[in-house]
């Protein structure tokens, strides 16, 4: 059964576009907690454009599931995330410049700086997932980084499939398919995730493998026209009813 991950991001951008005290990330975890998320999932950006210290600092203990941190190889974040001792840390690429997560880790080209990190959220006791393009070799790097666990960027596939191009749409599944099957080799657990909706999600639950999807863009959206417990558990019912 595939597990989801929400990720609130997006709860706090609308909260810091004003500097207003909600709406609260906090609840709107709790809420997803209830309408069934498996875990919640959090990006704590070096710029701190939505998720604050405070939000991941007080969420550690609240939450009823776990917590997801993402977060980037820097020594400020991997210091607050051995602080924090979240249960699953990923580490994301990030660019300050950049609107959302534009690519995975380049953990071929970082791959002692990668494994150092590891390293260091293991021995906290963390389980530590790779956010990488599926691509073999970052595949291949990501294990021998110490990576137990990758999670696949499917933000190539959703943009092809939003913009109707089933054709590259099929060439993203099919190259997501290989990605699995190579890290299934190596004895890798498999997550997905990034620019995934309701629609596009459909194929991507097909593909056998993955263990957890995290979302979040789409669901906050879909929460602003039907309250984010109808998002949050239509979302659930999507992944469980297609057999994911
Ligand atoms: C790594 C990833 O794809 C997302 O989880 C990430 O959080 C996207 O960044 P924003 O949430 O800032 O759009
Ligand atoms: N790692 C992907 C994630 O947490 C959510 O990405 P998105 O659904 O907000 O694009």
């Amino acid at each position: 059964m595939i597990k989801l991950g929400v990720n609130i991001d997006h709860i706090a951008t609308l909260r810091q576009q004003r500097g207003t005290k909600y709406p609260d990330p906090i609840k709107a975890a709790l809420l997803a907690e209830s309408a069934g998320a498996d875990f919640i999932t959090l990006h704590l950006r070096e710029d701190r454009r939505h998720i604050q210290d405070k939000d991941v600092f007080e969420m550690r203990d609240r939450l009823l599931t776990h917590m997801n941190l993402e977060c980037a190889i820097t020594d400020e974040m991997i210091g607050i995330a051995t602080r924090v001792k979240p249960k699953d840390v990923c580490l994301v690429p990030e660019k300050r410049e950049e609107l959302t997560t534009e690519g995975g880790l380049d953990v071929v080209s970082q791959f002692n700086l990668v494994k150092s990190a590891v390293e260091k959220l293991t021995e906290e006791g963390i389980s530590v997932s790779l956010f990488i393009d599926p691509e073999a070799e970052q595949i291949k790097a990501a294990s021998e980084a110490g990576a137990g666990i990758i999670e696949l960027h499917t933000g190539a596939y959703a943009q092809y499939a939003d913009s109707n191009i089933s054709g590259k749409a099929t060439e993203e599944i099919n190259r997501l398919e290989s990605a699995i099957s190579v890290a299934k080799n190596l004895g890798l657990k498999v997550n997905a995730g990034h620019g995934l909706n309701y629609e596009n999600v459909q194929e991507i639950i097909k593909i056998p493998g993955i263990s957890e999807l995290n979302i979040g863009h789409a669901i906050i959206a879909q929460s602003v026209f039907d309250g984010l417990y109808k998002a949050v558990s239509d979302m659930v019912a999507l992944i469980r009813v297609n057999g994911g």
